[in-house]
């Protein structure tokens, strides 16, 4: 039998439905690419693609920097772990989470036991180049950006090592990246 992560995009998703029978939840660091690469890997595999935080704004109505600005990260969090867990019903999409969503217990808990989670991970260098380019993440605005990720990175990584694999993307082209996850899936 042919390999279905093989087949071409229009028939993947029905084959992959086969291997890929659960959420895709992608993890990680701000700025390591899991809103792009997230949203390539469901194209590739023919699958529907969410970004949590674009489903937070939706619910809210508000961007995030505004959510967390008027409201507070708690309140972030709570919708946060909310809009997660109802994208947990939905059986098999690539969802790409905020880079916090996972260092919630409850969030955590739903997505280890509902999904396929993937650590995607790069080197703090490249992190800091990428989110200098666009100041739209709160919890970057209160200070060295380097400063934040080092010490964001020191508190998450370990917990973010829980993920079922881990995929480190650096500066790898977006497709080479979708290629590795795909790999890492397959074993
Ligand atoms: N090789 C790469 N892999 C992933 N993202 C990259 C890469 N090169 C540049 N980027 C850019 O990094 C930025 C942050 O990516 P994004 O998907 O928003 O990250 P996240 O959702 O993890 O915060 C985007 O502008 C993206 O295009
Ligand atoms: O790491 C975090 O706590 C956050 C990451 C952001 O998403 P990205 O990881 O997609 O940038 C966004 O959810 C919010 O600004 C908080
Ligand atoms: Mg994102």
């Amino acid at each position: 039998m042919k390999d279905p992560f093989d087949r071409s995009t229009e028939e993947s998703g029905e084959k992959c439905g086969k291997v890929i029978d659960k959420p895709l939840v992608l993890i990680g660091l701000m700025g390591v690419g899991k809103t792009t690469v997230g949203r390539r890997l469901a194209k590739k595999l023919n699958l529907p693609f969410v970004d949590a935080d674009e489903e937070i704004e939706k619910a809210a109505d508000l961007k995030i920097a505004e959510i967390f600005e008027r409201f507070g990260e708690d309140y972030f969090r709570d919708g946060e772990r909310r809009v997660i867990a109802r994208l947990m019903e939905e059986d098999r999409q690539v969802i790409a989470t905020g880079g916090g969503a996972f260092m919630n217990d409850e969030t955590r808990e739903l997505i280890l036991s509902k999904a396929t989670a993937i650590w995607l991970d790069a080197d703090i260098d490249i992190l800091v180049n990428r989110v200098s380019r666009r100041d739209t993440r709160p919890l970057l605005k209160n200070g060295d950006p380097e400063t934040i990720l080092r010490d964001l990175a020191a508190k998450r990584n370990p917990v973010y090592a829980m993920a079922h694999h881990h995929v480190t993307g650096n500066d790898a082209p977006h497709d080479l990246t979708v290629n590795n996850i795909i790999k890492a899936l397959r074993k």
